[in-house]
């Protein structure tokens, strides 16, 4: 049976380190601390290039872009993003909409959120109503809301065609 909906999840954590611009969705927020990665580690945009190529079947980020490839050291992940979502669209598939949280003890995620929705939803060629950001602590529990890293959750939804 052929079936024309796929879903898909994703998830991302980087470390809070000093000496590290802080960039989520694409968006350079200023803060004390920044992601540690091999890219830019923009672990929204991690999580939604994994929700993507999840949902179409095509494994994960590390996949496609591996950690030790030197071509994707200080990367630009709006870059991976676009890139990974061709391969979705390939394969036969195009992005409905995108819901994701950003799991930050700190800083403010939801007065960057426009932002980072308007680069996600340029990046997928979407409306902006179909992408949508949300900002959560963690209650100051474990090693999020000691603020040693910040992680993002995000589910797709596919559609055939
Ligand atoms: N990094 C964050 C965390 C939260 N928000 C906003 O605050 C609201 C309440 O968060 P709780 O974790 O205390 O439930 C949340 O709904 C967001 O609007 C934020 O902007 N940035
Ligand atoms: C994006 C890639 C590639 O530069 O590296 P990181 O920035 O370390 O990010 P991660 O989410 O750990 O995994 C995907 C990697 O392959």
């Amino acid at each position: 049976m052929t079936v024309p909906f796929r879903v898909g999840q994703g998830f991302d954590v980087h470390a809070l380190v000093e000496g590290r611009p802080l960039i989520l969705g694409g968006v350079t927020i200023p803060h004390t601390h920044g992601l540690k990665g091999h890219s830019d580690a923009d672990a929204l945009l991690h999580a939604i290039t994994d929700a993507l190529l999840g949902a179409a079947g095509l494994g994960d980020i590390g996949r496609h872009f591996p950690d030790t490839d030197p071509t994707y050291k200080g990367a630009d992940s709006r870059v991976l993003l676009r890139a990974a979502y061709a391969k979705v669209q390939e394969s036969g598939w195009q992005a409905v909409n995108v819901d994701a949280t950003i799991h930050a003890q700190a800083p403010k995620i939801m007065p960057h959120a426009p932002a980072m929705v308007a680069n996600i939803a340029s990046d997928l060629g979407l409306p902006e109503d179909c992408v949508n950001v949300k900002g959560k602590t963690n209650e100051h529990l474990g090693y999020l809301g000691r603020k040693e890293g910040i992680a993002a959750t995000v589910v797709v939804l596919l559609a055939k065609g």
